[in-house]
């Protein structure tokens, strides 16, 4: 491998503050190996993807197959996955669709609805193949229009079942109400409906998916821990607002929740690089045509599964934290989800890369966050 680009100086500050202990000797002697820095870590999972279906699904799973060992599977397809029946189908195509010999293990879940059935949550725990439960406010995001109306007056049946289960909600913290402005409905979601939900039901456990805020960091942090968690995405930790509007519109930085003012992004990269268990990887990669990003009205998505442990091993880099980088994206989400840790590991290599300009694939083009841009880690198997 090449000799790396990299300032000594700013090397020597981030393994001395990453790993307290070690010694400047010690630096000296190590310091060829520095400059050819490798990290290996235990294989990580992806606790939040969108992995589509059809030739997109063909296109992208090599991506996330390629990291990670396992991923919760977001259900929101077109129509929705709504059943355990369907679940199984679409975890039959994923398995079809993945590379020969990959490891991958789909972890799927089922989409809320007003009409979802206990008896439907119970075939889903008994099916062995479903992890848990997504709410998606109806009309949050993208394919939620046949998502949850009203979670109070129709769902507590079903949230109770879950609960007897100990099966995780996993939650799209929005509000919809178009008169709540777009960057507070994370916020407001966090008041008028998690807080209640965890009050009425202390044992159901929730994952508030792709945080965005401190209020949301604060929340999850002030409940019990192994009860309430939340996945944090590559775009949440490294791009704020402006990154919407940088030279013009950007299509390709506009994902829902919306990325937010930099305080927040600060706020976020402390809570994961602080160590705490509560926050795991969960990279909300989701794959849109290229077309439909790149049109009057761009879907919200962010494809980021190319570039997803990069930009997690550059936050950790940056904080100084790179001995925590495993548990965020390694045991952590397993831990939490009641699974056991991956046994085998990957690589990061601390070499410069270049992402590519996009993917084609059979109906046309996906575009990846930072495309053309370059990047400092790469991830191999080992
Ligand atoms: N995050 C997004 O902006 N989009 C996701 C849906 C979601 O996770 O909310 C998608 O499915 O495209
Ligand atoms: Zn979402
Ligand atoms: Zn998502």
């Amino acid at each position: 491998m090449q000799s790396m680009q990299y300032p000594l100086n700013k090397l020597r500050e981030n393994i001395a503050s990453s790993f307290p202990s070690t010694t400047f000797k010690v630096l000296k002697e190590v310091k060829i190996n520095i400059i050819k820095m490798e990290l290996s870590i235990t294989r990580p999972d992806d606790w939040h993807l969108h992995l589509r279906d059809g030739k997109l699904l063909e296109a992208v799973i090599p991506h996330s197959a390629h990291h990670f060992g396992r991923a919760i599977i977001m259900p929101n397809l077109k129509p929705p996955i709504t059943t355990t029946a369907a679940a199984m189908a679409y975890r039959e195509s994923i398995l079809k669709a993945l590379p020969i010999n990959s490891g991958f293990t789909p972890l799927m879940t089922l989409y809320l609805t007003d009409s979802t059935t206990p008896a439907e949550i119970k075939l889903a725990k008994e099916s062995g193949v479903i992890y848990a439960v997504k709410l998606y406010p109806a009309g949050a995001t993208t394919n939620s229009q046949d998502g949850v109306t009203d979670l109070f007056g129709k769902c507590m049946p079903v949230i109770e079942e879950m609960v007897k289960h100990n099966m995780p909600l996993l939650v799209h913290g929005e509000v919809t109400s178009p008169e709540v402005d777009i960057f507070d409905r994370e916020k407001v979601f966090i008041e008028t409906v998690l807080s209640p939900l965890v009050l009425k039901f202390p044992q159901l456990k929730v994952v508030m998916e792709h945080v965005t805020t401190m209020d949301a960091v604060k929340f999850v942090e002030s409940c019990a821990e192994g009860r309430i968690a939340a996945t944090v995405t590559p775009q949440h930790l490294v791009l704020n607002r402006n990154s919407l509007f940088q030279g013009g519109l950007q299509p390709h930085n506009y994902c829902l929740p919306v990325l937010k003012r930099e305080t927040h992004r600060q706020a976020i990269v402390s809570a994961v690089t602080s160590g705490s268990k509560r926050f795991f990887l969960g990279t909300d990669s989701a794959p849109h045509d290229r077309l439909k990003k790149e049109c009057p009205c761009g879907c919200a998505g962010i494809y980021n599964a190319p570039v997803a442990l990069a930009v997690y091993a550059k936050v950790f880099e940056e904080a100084g934290a790179l001995d925590k980088l495993e548990a965020f994206t390694s045991f952590n989400g397993p831990d939490f989800y009641g699974l056991p840790r991956n046994t085998s590991k990957i690589t990061l290599r601390k070499t410069p890369w270049k992402v590519p300009e996009s993917f084609s694939y059979a109906s046309g083009h996906v575009v990846p966050m930072f495309a053309g841009e370059m990047l400092d880690w790469l991830p191999s198997p080992v």
